[in-house]
């Protein structure tokens, strides 16, 4: 039985991450909008266009943060933020999901989603995905090392330098599957289980492309940050 243990670096690594994953997070006061205002379909699509845009900002300063990211190409950079949008904002969400918000404040979450022009054939995958990645009961660090492989997916659409990103993929991975094998040893597959969450993550990606479009055809517009990470309009 190989002893797995986490080198000084690899430990150095996981604080920069986790840390920059805990300080960026929704402002509260975009946070509890979701308890005032009152609950159109029109003003649920709203508020959550309000949170997805002020998630991609977090999204983006969070990325800065990730050791190595900003010695890629600049286009890379740009590519896999485009790229990995939608799964790193699944995965925020269904964390959110999962940690329980305060009071109520879950309910709120998945009533206003359930009322906001998605149609029944995304709300069950979505909601599915919600309730295993719930079951995993991730720890933070699991949480923001997971979120940072999500972004460092190396076969994203133009990607120039695949390689680059390969390699930091590969050094979070590794940290990621010594943490899995300390934290759950009664279960080895955990670290397994947890990267087939990012295969349904994947999945969650298409069918969100089809929801944007559905969104589009009744005209329901997008923000100008939003436009321009999920090439709409
Ligand atoms: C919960 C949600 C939804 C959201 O996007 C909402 C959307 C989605 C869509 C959908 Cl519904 C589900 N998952 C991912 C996508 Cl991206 N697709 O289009 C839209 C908008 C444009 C209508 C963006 C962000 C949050 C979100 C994230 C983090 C937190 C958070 C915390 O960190 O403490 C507290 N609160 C209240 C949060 C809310």
């Amino acid at each position: 039985k190989e002893k797995v243990e986490i080198t000084k670096e690899q430990q150095a690594l996981v604080k920069v991450v986790v840390e920059a994953y805990n300080r960026h997070q929704i402002p509260q006061d975009v946070a509890k909008k979701l308890l005032q205002d009152q609950y159109s379909a029109e003003e649920n699509f709203l508020l959550l266009t309000e949170m997805a845009t002020s998630q991609v900002q977090v999204l983006v300063e969070f990325t800065k943060n990730i050791p190595g990211f900003l010695s890629l190409d600049r286009e890379d950079q740009i590519a896999l933020l485009k790229g990995s949008a939608v799964e790193a904002m699944f995965l925020r969400s269904a964390q959110v999901f999962s940690k329980k918000m305060p009071n109520g404040h879950t309910e709120v979450l998945e009533e206003r989603i359930r009322k906001s022009g998605i149609s029944e054939e995304f709300m069950t995958p979505m909601f599915n995905f919600y309730k295993s990645i719930g079951e995993l009961h991730m720890v933070e660090e699991e949480q923001a090392l997971l979120t940072t492989i999500t972004i460092l997916t190396p076969d994203r659409p133009y990607v120039k330098d695949q390689q680059a990103v390969e390699r930091l993929q590969e050094t979070i991975l590794d940290v990621l599957r010594k943490m899995c094998v300390l934290q759950h040893p009664q279960d080895p597959q955990y670290f397994a289980r947890l990267l087939g969450r990012l295969t349904e993550l994947r999945t969650l990606s298409h069918y969100h492309a089809e929801m944007l479009t559905s969104w589009r055809v009744n005209d329901h517009k997008f923000t100008p940050l939003l436009c321009e990470i999920w090439d709409v309009q």
